[in-house]
């Protein structure tokens, strides 16, 4: 199942006039496709990623996620979509501090109707998919910034998301640890199959992404296969 992003455009308001943030983008990242969004400060990216968050209706254009049209439903029936098909990895972990990482995870599944111990094997499963088993009762500041965005990304993973947005997911981490998150990043969305956006002013990493894609002034560039 894919995210498909069909000629959207996003305003903000502007003193007397209207900003343009996203400009009649299109954008098709298929099932297990890795997509890395480039662009400089200002150019439209966390708008693209709250676009195809649901979080954010555009003024023309249409988001479809995983087969399903959003643009007719209303908040709550998007927030279902976004619980059940969407997993977003923000820039800033926010982990909850007095939560281990396995009960990080485990939070996220408290509306899916599993069952207390099929909750907890999916988190085991997902911490140890991140290389976290061994982390699994430490507390976030136990935890080095890697391993936290680690912890991130697994949460994401919880409900078994078909697309997966992901904030800068490298800017706060060093030259390896950042190479590490961009493999694992990789790695999860092949076996998982779900359609990965990731955003990031840095281009240091994006090589290890399927697709490149520039973002100027609102519009998409370029667009490369690596
Ligand atoms: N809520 C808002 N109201 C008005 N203008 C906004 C709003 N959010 C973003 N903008 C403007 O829209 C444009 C795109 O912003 P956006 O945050 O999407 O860029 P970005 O590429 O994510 O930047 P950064 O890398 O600095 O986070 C910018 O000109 C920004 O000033």
């Amino acid at each position: 199942m894919s995210l498909r992003l069909e000629d959207v455009t996003l305003t903000y308001p502007d003193g007397e006039g209207r900003l343009t943030a996203l400009d009649a983008v299109s954008l098709e990242v298929p099932a297990g496709g890795l997509t890395a969004v480039v662009g400089p400060s200002g150019s439209g990216k966390s708008s693209l990623l709250a676009v195809a968050a649901t979080l954010v209706t555009p003024d023309r254009g249409r988001v479809v996620v995983a087969g399903t049209d959003t643009a007719p439903l209303g908040p709550a029936e998007k927030a279902v979509l976004r619980r059940e098909k969407i997993g977003i990895v923000f820039q800033q972990p926010n982990l909850l501090p007095s939560l281990t990482a396995l009960e990080q995870l485990q939070v996220m599944a408290h509306l899916s109707g599993r069952s207390p111990r099929a909750v907890r094997d999916r988190a085991r499963d997902l911490l140890d998919a991140v290389g976290l088993a061994e982390q699994a009762h430490r507390r976030p500041h136990q935890l080095s910034g890697g391993q936290r965005q680690r912890v991130n990304i697994a949460r994401a993973l919880m409900n078994d998301p078909c697309v997966l947005l992901v904030d800068e997911p490298t800017s706060a981490l060093d030259h390896e640890r950042g190479a590490a998150v961009m493999d694992l990043l990789a790695t999860l969305t092949a076996q998982r199959g779900t359609a990965t956006v990731l955003v990031t002013h840095d281009r240091t990493h994006v090589g290890r992404a399927g697709r490149v894609v520039s973002v100027r002034d609102g519009r998409l560039t370029q667009a490369a296969t690596v």
